[in-house]
């Protein structure tokens, strides 16, 4: 009897493989997606993948947050992202719960096979992570950035001149400062063209990863396993692979290129100009670092990748916003010109003394912040419970901040460029000037709970190390730029699209024509004067040819 009943199992089992599991699992999932903050209806095993824009997911993320609320859940597959608007909500999870908050999703074809977790930006929270970041903390000090303060002045006089020359090239301009301030303070050498064989090296390395990180491309972020296949039945992982060999060999050639530097200024009897990778290489000689020569190259390399179109795109948006709001350069000029006066431009020394220019390099990393979705996105490491809201170990996690930038329950009217949105009562008093008073206004919501104000750098322990260094670079350019320049709207009612931007995790204004001309002969004459003692500055920066 019982033998005779074997055979009728088999339909059982295939009925519970095809129908129980299944449905078993749609149960755990439909339990889950209730005990989740909420958001738009996920299907079944799709979640909510055919609901998710091609383009500019931040703005349907914004339009989703206002039905479902500030914290909600969006499902890709069978897996959860949770996406925050309001910069409280966010500090509460990335900052306050930082223990919990500080990982980062699996990018198996980028972080693991390509990179081999040599690089701190995608690298999960943990001690491999924790020795990078220190070393990029000790070389990024306070103390530190004040080395690197004389190239970020003499670049930014630099580009003054250029501007002067080719404005109409202004965008490219700023590129090549930003790649310039990035490359003198990693390795000490300067950038003189785009065309530079480094640049293009980056770029091409900056493409290639970008174009492992697109959803549905390889099969192995599903299933991590597929890594461990061999190259030889594999061709897609030899293929990253080998971009993984040729960027790292790049890498490690950039810190060869600074020991030999540095043993050649030994045997002159000088130095070479301070630059992160000397700090670092004086830390491994000092300290030790417990990191393989790649793993160790790849620190440096990471402020290109991090630091120099995330600046030049803030300053894109700065140009964009000075066209669309003649006021703000109206403001700005009245205090340079009280403060700094017609003989020279404005340097770091000034900074304490120049609030109005201080709060619009907030408001431009405010107002279109150019990591629009947070950068790299964070993910929990632990089950946790958030205003009775279930959120599992392993959930992604991202703050979108163009909705946080943008909530009006803390930036009142907040497309509207307003630098005075970050004047304290005491700085509104120094920088009181005509154009203040009459067009600006004050437009203040509640407090962000952050001491910048805003939620361009990100959160907590992930927050962007790079930031004072960015800050510093917005500073003395957009000081030096507009002490000298207007930037006005092309003649003949040309209209500005404010909302006109690039598509991808970083973004910027589409490519657009504005007016730059210098303010007068005299500020003409005191821009050639002082981009010649930027070059002595400079001259000790040998240029990548
Ligand atoms: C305006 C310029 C910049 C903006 C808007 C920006 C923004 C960001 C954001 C939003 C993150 C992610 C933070 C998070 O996960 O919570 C980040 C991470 C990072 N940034 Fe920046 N950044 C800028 C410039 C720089 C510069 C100049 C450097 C060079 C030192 C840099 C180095 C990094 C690194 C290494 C990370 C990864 C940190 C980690 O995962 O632990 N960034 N940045």
């Amino acid at each position: 009897m019982a033998l005779e009943s074997l055979p009728s199992l088999s339909p059982y089992i295939l009925l519970s493989l095809f129908i129980a599991l299944p449905l078993l699992t749609l149960l755990h999932d439909i339990n889950t997606w209730r005990r989740m903050p909420p958001g738009p209806q996920p299907l079944p095993f799709l979640g909510n993948k055919l609901q998710l824009p091609t383009s500019s997911p931040w703005l349907q993320f914004q339009k989703w947050s206002k039905v479902y609320g500030p914290i909600m859940t969006i499902w890709i597959g069978r897996k959860p992202t949770i996406v925050i608007s309001d910069p409280v909500i966010a500090a509460d999870l990335m900052e306050k719960r930082s223990t919990k908050y500080s990982s980062r999703p699996r990018m198996v074809a980028m972080g693991e096979i390509l990179w081999d977790n040599a690089s701190v930006l995608v690298q999960p929270y943990g001690k491999e992570w924790s020795v990078r970041r220190k070393l990029l903390h000790q070389a990024l000090t306070p103390r530190a950035l004040r080395l690197y303060k004389p190239v970020q002045e003499a670049e930014a006089s630099r580009l003054c001149a250029e501007l002067l020359r080719t404005p109409a090239r202004w965008e490219k301009l700023l590129e090549r400062f930003t790649s310039s301030v990035v490359f003198c303070v990693a390795y000490g050498h300067r950038i003189d063209s785009l065309d530079a064989e480094v640049i293009r090296q980056r770029f091409k390395f900056m493409q290639y990863s970008a174009s492992l990180n697109v959803p549905g491309k390889y099969m192995v972020e599903s299933f991590p396993v597929l890594k461990y296949i061999p190259d030889v039945l594999a061709p897609w992982k030899a293929e990253i692979k080998a971009h993984g060999r040729e960027e790292a060999a790049a890498n490690m050639k950039l810190v060869e290129l600074v020991k030999s530097d540095i043993a050649n200024a030994k045997v002159r009897g000088d130095d070479i100009p301070d630059s992160l990778c000397k700090l670092l290489l004086e830390l491994r000689e000092k300290e030790g670092v417990p990191l393989s020569d790649r793993d160790f190259s790849y620190i440096p390399a990471s402020l290109f990748g991090a630091g120099s179109d995330t600046t030049a795109s803030t300053l894109c948006s700065a140009f964009l916003a000075l066209v669309t709001h003649p006021e703000t350069l109206r403001a700005a000029h009245a205090e340079l010109d009280a403060v700094i006066g017609p003989s020279r431009t404005p340097t770091f020394a000034d900074e304490p003394s120049l609030p109005y220019l201080r709060a619009l390099v907030k408001e431009v990393l405010r107002w279109r912040p150019v990591a629009v979705l947070g950068g790299t996105p964070h993910a929990s490491t632990e089950d946790d419970i958030y205003e009775g809201h279930y959120i599992p170990a392993g959930t992604t996690i991202l703050g979108n901040s163009w909705a946080i930038n943008l909530n009006e329950t803390y930036y009142p009217n907040p497309h509207h460029f307003n630098p005075a949105r970050f004047l304290s009562p005491n700085d509104a008093a120094v920088a009181k000037t005509e154009a203040l008073d009459k067009k600006i206004g004050f437009e203040m919501g509640k407090p962000h709970p952050s001491k910048s104000g805003h939620s361009s750098f990100g959160w907590g322990r992930r927050i962007c190390p790079g930031a004072d260094l960015a800050a510093n670079s917005l500073f003395v350019a957009l000081g030096k730029i507009l002490w000298a320049f207007d930037i006005t709207p092309l003649k003949g009612g040309v209209r500005y699209d404010t909302f006109a931007y690039t598509e991808g995790f970083n973004i910027r204004p589409r490519p657009f024509e504005c007016g730059i001309s210098v303010r007068s002969e005299a500020h003409r004459e005191v821009l050639m004067r002082e981009v010649k003692e930027a070059e002595g500055v400079l001259e000790r920066f040998t240029p990548f040819g």
